[in-house]
C-alpha cells in the first residue's frame, strides 16, 4: 500500500542473530502504514531504551530524514522503553509496537460487536500495566504529563478494571449463544470443521474453493446466520471475524469455518481476548490446518509451531495439515517439504486453493477424517408419529433405506452417535403412543 502514513520500522534481535523485517513490513502496511525507513540491532536488550541509546538517536535521525510520522517497533515495548524512545523522537511521532500494531488493524478490521469487544478488551489489558506505570510515576512526581496522556487520574486503574470485567461479561454471554448454536448445528446432523492457520496462508480462498465444489447454499435459509462471503486478499489479516459456509462432502452435511489467523509472538492476553473466535476452532469436530507451502521450509516451519502452539492448549478437535499454494512449487520441492516437515505435519493434503488442485481431494480426506457416523436400524409402526421420525431422520442424518410393508416401517441410516440415541429415544416415544409397535435397535450390527 502505498501513500498511508511515513513509519520507520525498527527491529532489535539479540545479539549473533539476525533481523528479519519482512513480517512487521507486511503487517504495517496491513495497518495502512508507508514504510520510508528501517533499521535493526543485535545486542541484548536495554533496560531503558531496548535498544542501544546510540541507536536511538541513529532512529531519530532516519526520523527526521524520512519524515516519518511513526516508529514501528517489531518488540515488545515496556512502557518505560515506550517513554523514553519517545522522548527522543521529534515532538508528535508516535512510537508503535508489534502489539499496538496488531491491534490498530484488528481494530480497522473489526466490523461485528464482538471482534469490537475483542479489541476493546485487548487494548484495556494493554493499557493496564501502563496505567499503573503512570500511577507510581505521578505518585513519585518524578515525570509529570507522562507519555503526554496528561495528569495521572486515581480513578484510571480502577476504571479499567471494572471495563476489563464487564467487556469480559459480555463476551462470555457472546461465546455462551455460539456454544449453544454449535451444538444445535450438530443436532441439525451438521459436521462442524474449521480452517485456522497463520495469516495469508489462503484458508478464505480455500473455504470459497470447497463451499463452490461441493455445493454450498441450497439450505441457506435453514441456518440464516451463515455469511455467504469470505474475503480472500494478500495481506495479513484479511479475515478477522469467522465466517461460516455449508458445504457436502458426500454423506456428511459439512459447515465449514473460516477463522482469524494466528501470528507469531502474541502475549497471552491478547490471544485471550480471541478466545471466543477461537473457540470455533477448538470446538470444532475436525481442524483443517492451513500452511502456505511457497515458502520456505523453515519459515513453514516457524509457522507451523506457532500455530500448534495456540492449537496446544484447549483444541479437541483432529488436525489434518494442508500444504496450500502448490501451485508456486514444483512436485521435487514440494516431497521435500513434505519429508522434512513430517514429524510435525504428518500425512498432509496438499492442494491449490487459487486453481482448485486436488480440492476433491480435501473434501474426500475431511470425509474420512470426520468421526465416525453410526449405522443403526428402526423398525417402526406405520403412523403419523413414525413417519416424522423418519423426516427427522433425513434431516439429521443420511437414511439409507427405508422399506415398507403395510403395517410397518423399516428404517436404516446413518448418523452421529448422538442423533442415533435421540433416534433411540424418539423410536420409544413412538411405540409407547402407538397400540403395542415395535421400535427394533439392533446398534450398529448388520447383516
Ligand atoms: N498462488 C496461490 N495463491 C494463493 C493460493 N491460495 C491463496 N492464495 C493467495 O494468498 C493470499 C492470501 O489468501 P487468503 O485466502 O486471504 O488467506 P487467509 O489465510 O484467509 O488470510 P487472513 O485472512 O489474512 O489470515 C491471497 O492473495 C490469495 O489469492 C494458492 O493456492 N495459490
Ligand atoms: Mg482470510
Amino acid at each position: 500500500m502505498s501513500d498511508g502514513t511515513p513509519a520507520v520500522i525498527a527491529k532489535r534481535v539479540d545479539a549473533g542473530e539476525s533481523a528479519d523485517l519482512s513480517e512487521i513490513t507486511d503487517l504495517a502496511h496491513a495497518a495502512g502504514y508507508e514504510v520510508v525507513g528501517e533499521l535493526s540491532q543485535s545486542r541484548e536488550e536495554d533496560a531503558a531504551f531496548h535498544f542501544g541509546e546510540g541507536k536511538v538517536d541513529e532512529l531519530t535521525a532516519l526520523v527526521v530524514d524520512t519524515g516519518a510520522a511513526a516508529v514501528i517497533v517489531d518488540n515488545s515495548l515496556g512502557p518505560y522503553q515506550t517513554y523514553n524512545i519517545g522522548g527522543k523522537l521529534p515532538e508528535g511521532v508516535e512510537v508503535i509496537d508489534r502489539f499496538t500494531l496488531i491491534l490498530e488493524i484488528f481494530g480497522q478490521r473489526a466490523n461485528a460487536r464482538k471482534a469490537q469487544l475483542q479489541v476493546e478488551l485487548a487494548e484495556l489489558r494493554y493499557e493496564l500495566p501502563r496505567a499503573e506505570a503512570k500511577a507510581s510515576l505521578a505518585k513519585r512526581d518524578e515525570r509529570p504529563g507522562f507519555m503526554g496522556l496528561g495528569e495521572y487520574d486515581e480513578s484510571r486503574e480502577q476504571d479499567i478494571k471494572a471495563q476489563i470485567s464487564r467487556i469480559k461479561n459480555e463476551l462470555d454471554s457472546i461465546a455462551d449463544k455460539e456454544e449453544t448454536r454449535r451444538e444445535q448445528r450438530r443436532e441439525s446432523g451438521f459436521d462442524l470443521v474449521a480452517l485456522a492457520g497463520y495469516t495469508n496462508a489462503g484458508k478464505s480462498t480455500l473455504m470459497r474453493r470447497l463451499a463452490e465444489d461441493l455445493e454450498v447454499g441450497e439450505n441457506d435459509d435453514l441456518h440464516p446466520d451463515l455469511d455467504p462471503t469470505a474475503e480472500s486478499e494478500d495481506r495479513l489479516f484479511t479475515t478477522l471475524g469467522t465466517t461460516t459456509r455449508r458445504a457436502e462432502t458426500g454423506t456428511r452435511d459439512v459447515l465449514l469455518t473460516d477463522t482469524v489467523g494466528f501470528v507469531s509472538d502474541l502475549p497471552h492476553w491478547l490471544v485471550e481476548s480471541f478466545k471466543s473466535t477461537l473457540d470455533s476452532v477448538y470446538r470444532a469436530d475436525l481442524v483443517l490446518l492451513v500452511v502456505d507451502a511457497s515458502e520456505p521450509v523453515e519459515e513453514m516451519r516457524d509457522k507451523l509451531v506457532t500455530c500448534h502452539d495456540t492449537l496446544y492448549e484447549r483444541n479437541e478437535a483432529p488436525i489434518v495439515t494442508v500444504l496450500n499454494k502448490i501451485d508456486l512449487v514444483d512436485p521435487d520441492e514440494l516431497e521435500r517439504k513434505t519429508d522434512a516437515l513430517r514429524a510435525l505435519a504428518p500425512n498432509p493434503v496438499v492442494v491449490s486453493g487459487l486453481t482448485g488442485e486436488n480440492v476433491s481431494g480435501l473434501a474426500d480426506r475431511i470425509e474420512d477424517e470426520l468421526p465416525d457416523w453410526r449405522e443403526e436400524r428402526l423398525l417402526l409402526p406405520m403412523s403419523d408419529d413414525s413417519m416424522s421420525l423418519v423426516s427427522w431422520l433425513y434431516d439429521h442424518g443420511h437414511v439409507e433405506n427405508e422399506e415398507y410393508d403395510g403395517e410397518n416401517v423399516l428404517v436404516e441410516f446413518e448418523a452421529r452417535p448422538a442423533i442415533v440415541e435421540k433416534a433411540r429415544a424418539k423410536a420409544a416415544d413412538v411405540r409407547t403412543g402407538g397400540a403395542g409397535a415395535e421400535a427394533e435397535t439392533d446398534g450398529g450390527r448388520r447383516n
